[in-house]
C-alpha cells in the first residue's frame, strides 16, 4: 500500500510540528489570526519590559515578574501554533507519500502516423494519445479510447483489488499514477501538467489551498470583535485606576487582556478545521473544500443516481424477448444491428450476447451507415443503414414515442414484457426497426450490498433519500425498494436531476448529490455537497466537491457525521473558551485593586496567595488549556445521532458549565503549587 492513511501521529510529525510552532511566530503569518496576533504584540511588549522594566515609566514590579509574564505568553503562542502544525502534520506526510507516486514516468506517445515515441510524462498535454501496456504506470489522467484493462489504483485509493476500466460509458476514466494490471489501453490525456487528479489530491491533503470556510470566517470575525471590546475595556481601566490612585502595571494589563480575550478557541480554531478535513480523508473521501464538509453536517436531503451509484453499473444484456409475431432470431439480429457501433458497456454486452446466440455480422455491411450515439437526453441509440432503415434501441418510453411519431403501432404484449423485466429490477430496452417494435432487451444490474441499513441510519438523522434515475418507473420502484430509499424520480434527464435539487434548495434545504456519470455532472455541481464515485467519469469528478475513492454512495453518511462533529466541536470549544472568562475575572480583578480598595476583598472568593500569584496562575491556566484541549480539537467532540436541539442543550450544559468550573479549580491548583514552591 503506497499511501499510509490510517497511521496516527508519528514521532516525525510531532517533531516537525514543534519546529513549525516556532516558524509560525512570524507576524505576517500570525496576523491572519487576530486574537493570537494581539497576544504576540503583548509578548513583544513584555519581552521589552523584561529587558528594561522602566521602559514605559516607573514601576514597582520586578524584572522577574515581567520575564514570567513574557514566557507564559510566548508559550501560549507556541501552544496555539503547535495545535495547528500538528493538525497539518498528517496531511503533509500523506502528501509526501503521494508525491513519490507522481515521480516522473515514461510515456508511449502515439504519433499521427501511428508510431510510438517515448517521452517524459511531464511533457504530456491535453489531447495527447498514449498507449500503456501491462505493468506500466499510467502517465496522466485521461479517458480510455481503446481497450479494456484491470487497473491497480492502490496508489491513490489504498485499495488493492484492481478495477476494470474500459472505453465508452461511465468507467472509462483513468488516473495518472495508477498501474495497468492486465492487458493494454490507449488513453486520451485530459489534463495539462500540474493540473492532474494527483496534483489536486496532493494540494488538498497538504492543505496548501485550504481556505477558511464561511463559518470559520464568521467566527474569526466575532472573536476579533470580542478582542477589540476587551482591548477598549482594559484601556479605559487605566484612567479609572489613576483616579482611584491604583498603579496598574503594563505587564499586568497585558496579562489581564490575554486572559480575557478568547485565546482558547482562537488558538484551536484552525486545528479544528484542518483535523476535520483530515478525518474525511481517513475515510478515503477527497473533499475539495472545508465548506463542503461543513455543509454535509447540515444536509437535509440526499439525491442519488441509480446506475453506477446505487447499483454496480455493469449492466449486461441477459435476454432478448420478442413481442408476439416476431421470432427469436429476428429480435436478436435487430438488437445486434442496433448495437454494433455502440461503444457503451451496455452496447457491447448486447453484441456479445447476440454472438453467443449465434448471430454475427459483417463489418462491410455497415460501412456508410450513420451512427446514432446514445445520449442521456434521447435515451436511445442505433444506426441509420445505407438502405434507409433506421434501427433503434432505448428506454421503452423513448422508443414508444419514436415509433408512434412514425405512425407505428405499439405491440399489445410490450407492456407485459417490460413490466416483468422492470419488476425484477432490470432495465428493459425496446428495439425497433423503423416504425416496428421487435422486442425487448433485458439488461441486468446488481444493487450494492448494505445500502438499506445505511439509508435507515440517514432516516434516523432526519435526512431524506431520493433516487433519481433515467430508467423507467417500475425498475426504479423495484430498485428503490431493494435499496431502501425514501423516494424516487424515474425517467429523469440531466436537467430533471438539477430541477429535483433546485426544488429542495428553494424550500431552504441543503442538498447532497451522489453520482458517477457525465449526465450527473451538472447536478453534482448544483448540489451543496456533490459526491462523485471515483469509478465514474472525469466530468463527474470535476463537477463534484467530493470524491469517494471507494465508490460507495453511503460514504456520505461518514462525511455527514464528520461535518456535524466539526460544527459541534467548534461550538463546544467556543462555549468553553468564553465561559472560562468568569473564573479569570474573579482571579485577576480583585488582585489588581485589592490594595486600593479593601472592600473588594469580598470578591476574592478564590482566596489566592498574592496578587502576583493570582495573575500568573490565571495566565498559566490560560496557556496550558490550549494543549490540553488539542486531543478534543483533533478527534472532535463525539457525535451521537440525536436531534439537533438535544445535542445543542447537551453541549451547552457540558462545555458551558464545565468552562465555568474547570478554571476555578485549575487556577486555584496552580496558585497553590506556585505558592507551595515559594515562587510567588
Ligand atoms: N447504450 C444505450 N443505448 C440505448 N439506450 C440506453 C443505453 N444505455 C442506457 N439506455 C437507456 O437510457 C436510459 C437512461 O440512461 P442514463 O445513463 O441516462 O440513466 P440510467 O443509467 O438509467 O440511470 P442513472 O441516471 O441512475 O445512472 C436507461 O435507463 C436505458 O433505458
Ligand atoms: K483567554
Ligand atoms: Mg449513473
Amino acid at each position: 500500500m503506497a499511501v499510509e492513511r490510517k497511521k496516527t501521529l508519528t514521532k516525525e510529525i510531532v517533531n516537525q510540528a514543534i519546529a513549525d510552532s516556532f516558524k509560525k511566530l512570524n507576524p505576517w503569518v500570525m496576523i491572519k489570526n487576530p486574537v493570537m496576533f494581539v497576544v504576540e504584540v503583548g509578548t513583544v511588549i513584555t519581552f521589552l519590559l523584561s529587558l528594561a522594566p522602566d521602559l514605559f515609566g516607573s514601576t514597582e514590579v520586578g524584572r522577574a515578574y515581567n520575564i514570567a509574564v513574557f514566557l507564559i505568553l510566548l508559550f501560549t503562542l507556541l501552544f496555539a501554533n503547535f495545535a495547528e502544525a500538528l493538525a497539518e502534520g498528517r496531511g503533509k506526510a500523506q502528501a509526501d507519500s503521494l508525491r513519490k507516486t507522481k515521480s516522473d514516468t515514461k510515456a508511449r506517445l502515439v504519433q499521427k502516423d501511428g508510431s510510438y515515441k517515448e517521452v517524459s510524462s511531464t511533457t504530456l498535454r491535453k489531447g495527447d494519445i498514449v498507449r500503456i501496456e501491462i505493468g506500466e504506470i499510467i502517465p496522466s489522467d485521461g479517458e480510455i479510447i481503446e481497450g479494456l484493462a484491470s487497473i491497480d489504483e492502490s496508489a491513490i485509493t489504498g485499495e488493492s483489488a484492481p478495477v476494470i476500466k474500459e472505453a465508452g460509458g461511465d468507467f472509462s476514466s483513468v488516473t495518472g499514477g495508477t498501474r495497468v494490471a492486465s492487458d493494454y489501453i490507449v488513453v486520451k490525456v485530459t489534463t495539462d501538467p500540474g493540473e492532474s487528479f494527483l496534483d489536486r489530491m496532493i494540494a488538498l491533503v497538504e492543505g496548501a489551498k485550504r481556505q477558511k470556510t464561511p463559518n470559520e470566517i464568521a467566527l474569526t470575525t466575532l472573536l476579533a470583535v470580542l478582542t477589540l471590546i476587551f482591548l477598549i475595556v482594559i484601556m479605559t481601566m487605566v484612567p479609572m485606576a489613576q483616579y482611584l490612585n491604583v498603579k496598574l502595571e503594563i505587564s499586568t494589563l497585558i496579562a489581564l487582556l490575554v486572559c480575557l480575550i478568547p485565546t482558547t478557541i482562537g488558538g484551536l480554531l484552525s486545528a479544528i478545521g484542518i483535523a476535520g478535513m483530515d478525518r474525511v480523508t481517513q475515510f478515503n473521501v477527497l473533499a475539495m473544500s472545508g465548506k463542503a464538509v461543513e455543509a454535509a453536517g447540515d444536509i437535509d436531503t440526499m439525491i442519488l443516481d441509480k446506475t453506477g451509484t446505487i447499483t454496480f453499473g455493469n449492466r449486461m444484456a441477459s435476454e432478448f424477448v420478442p413481442v408476439a409475431g416476431v421470432i427469436a432470431k429476428d429480435i436478436t439480429f435487430a438488437a445486434l444491428q442496433a448495437s454494433v457501433k455502440d461503444e457503451t458497456p451496455e452496447g457491447r454486452s448486447i453484441v456479445e450476447l447476440a454472438n453467443k446466440l449465434g448471430e454475427s455480422w459483417q463489418t462491410s455491411a455497415y460501412e456508410g451507415a450513420e451512427v446514432v450515439e446514445f445520449t442521456a437526453e434521447t435515451r436511445m441509440s442505433g444506426l441509420n443503414l445505407v438502405g434507409g432503415s433506421k434501427v433503434r434501441k432505448g428506454a421503452v418510453d423513448a422508443i414508444k414515442k419514436y415509433v408512434s411519431a412514425l405512425g407505428g403501432k405499439i405491440p399489445n404484449d410490450l407492456e407485459t414484457i417490460t413490466n416483468r423485466i422492470a419488476k425484477a429490477g432490470g432495465t428493459p430496452l425496446a428495439v425497433a426497426i423503423n416504425e416496428r417494435i421487435y422486442g425487448v432487451i433485458y439488461l441486468k444490474d446488481t444493487v450494492k450490498p448494505g445500502l438499506k441499513e445505511r439509508f435507515a441510519e440517514l432516516r434516523s438523522m432526519g435526512i431524506k433519500t431520493v433516487m433519481c434515475t433515467g430508467d423507467n418507473p417500475l425498475t426504479a420502484a423495484t430498485i428503490a425498494l431493494e435499496a431502501g430509499v425514501d423516494e424516487f424520480i424515474a425517467e429523469a434527464k440531466p436537467e430533471d436531476k438539477i430541477a429535483a435539487i433546485k426544488k429542495e434548495q428553494q424550500e431552504g434545504k441543503l442538498v447532497a448529490m451522489t453520482g458517477d456519470g457525465t449526465n450527473d455532472a451538472p447536478a453534482l455541481a448544483q448540489a451543496d455537497v456533490g459526491l462523485a464515485m471515483n469509478s465514474g467519469t472525469m466530468a463527474a469528478k470535476e463537477a463534484a466537491n467530493m470524491i469517494d475513492l471507494d465508490s460507495d454512495p453511503t460514504k456520505l453518511l461518514s462525511v455527514i457525521s464528520i461535518g456535524k462533529q466539526l460544527l459541534i466541536t467548534r461550538g463546544a470549544l467556543t462555549t468553553f473558551s468564553i465561559a472560562n472568562d468568569i473564573a479569570k475575572y474573579f482571579a485577576i480583578i480583585p488582585a489588581m485593586f485589592i490594595l486600593a480598595m479593601p472592600q473588594l476583598q469580598a470578591l476574592n472568593i478564590m482566596n489566592l496567595a498574592s496578587p502576583e500569584s493570582a495573575i500568573l496562575s490565571a495566565l498559566i491556566f490560560n496557556a496550558i488549556i490550549i494543549p490540553l484541549l488539542i486531543p478534543i480539537a483533533m478527534k472532535g467532540v463525539k457525535y451521537r445521532a440525536m436531534s439537533a436541539d438535544r445535542l445543542l442543550s447537551r453541549n451547552v450544559l457540558l462545555y458551558g458549565i464545565g468552562g465555568v468550573i474547570v478554571p476555578f479549580i485549575g487556577i486555584k491548583v496552580i496558585d497553590m503549587i506556585l505558592h507551595g514552591l515559594n515562587i510567588v
